[in-house]
């Protein structure tokens, strides 16, 4: 399995900050921030799943985009993959008709561009030789992260979406054997620890609380730092890291399970 990191900025700002979205293969994202808009239109037709963490712009904001840019290059519906909560509030509140088009009934509702798939925490979906999994998460809306395994090595990626502490997430993540990578998010330095808080995300100290939950030894990878944030929250990663692998990821940057 490979996994290309499209983006994975806390905001926007110039060519080096896309918000969060990873490729999977050619045919699965994760999260579709502005990451996605870096694609070419043949590999936007070659995308068949997109699995959302949140209803948060900044990890859905290409999804509209991509089915109105490829929709009619592609001969099956693309599906999205999101809980009951996220898929309710993001056909609510952007697949209205106003925000923009309900491609769930365009060109026609027998034949659309877009279906919705419901999935549930702790479950499994299977695709080919991947398999994804929703995790529990704790956020502002309803979230989830993702357990994406390799069917063939076995090896798992953990990629928490946008949470802060979260105990339910730990008990799942301390069951996977093979855990490769971890992906957590620090959005803001130590300084703004109350706005990390209020805005239920994580800074580095409480990231390094959240480790102590970790069981296992992963490579962790630190993400969603807000723009000119990235620096300060490394230093001070580094600074409480000891024995744990830590380092800031990288937009294009690719993994391989
Ligand atoms: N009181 C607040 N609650 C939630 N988000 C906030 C607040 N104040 C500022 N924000 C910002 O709004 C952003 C919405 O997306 P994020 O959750 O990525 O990060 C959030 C913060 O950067």
């Amino acid at each position: 399995m490979r996994v290309e990191i499209l983006g994975c900025s806390g905001g926007i700002g110039g060519n080096t900050m896309r918000t969060t979205s990873m490729l999977i293969d050619q045919d699965i994202l994760i999260d579709a921030g502005t990451g996605v808009s870096d694609l070419p239109l043949v590999a936007l037709a070659a995308i068949d799943h997109v699995f959302i963490t949140h209803s948060h712009l900044d990890h859905i904001a290409c999804l509209p985009f991509i089915l109105d840019s490829v929709g009619d290059m592609r001969n099956t519906p693309l599906t999205m993959h999101a809980t009951q909560a996220t898929q309710d509030i993001i056909r609510r509140h952007i697949f209205n008709w106003q925000i923009w088009p309900d491609f769930s009934e365009i060109p026609s509702p027998e034949n659309p561009f877009l279906r919705f798939n419901t999935i549930e925490v702790g479950k499994s979906l299977r695709i080919g030789h991947r398999s994804i999994t929703a995790l529990p998460a704790n956020h502002t809306v309803p979230a989830v992260g993702y357990q994406l395994e390799d069917l063939r090595s076995h090896a798992s990626l953990v990629f928490s979406g946008d949470t802060t502490s979260c105990d339910a997430l730990w008990k799942m993540v301390n069951e996977i054997p093979n855990l490769r990578y971890l992906i957590l998010e620090a959005a803001f330095p130590d300084k703004l620890r109350e706005l990390a808080m209020m805005s239920k995300h994580l800074c580095p100290s409480l990231l390094l609380e959240e480790l102590e939950k970790l069981q296992s030894d992963p490579e962790i990878l630190v993400t969603h730092a807000k723009p000119g944030q990235s620096d300060q929250i490394e230093k001070e990663l580094r600074a409480g890291a000891g024995q744990r692998r830590i380092k800031m990821l990288a937009m294009e940057s690719v993994l391989t399970l």
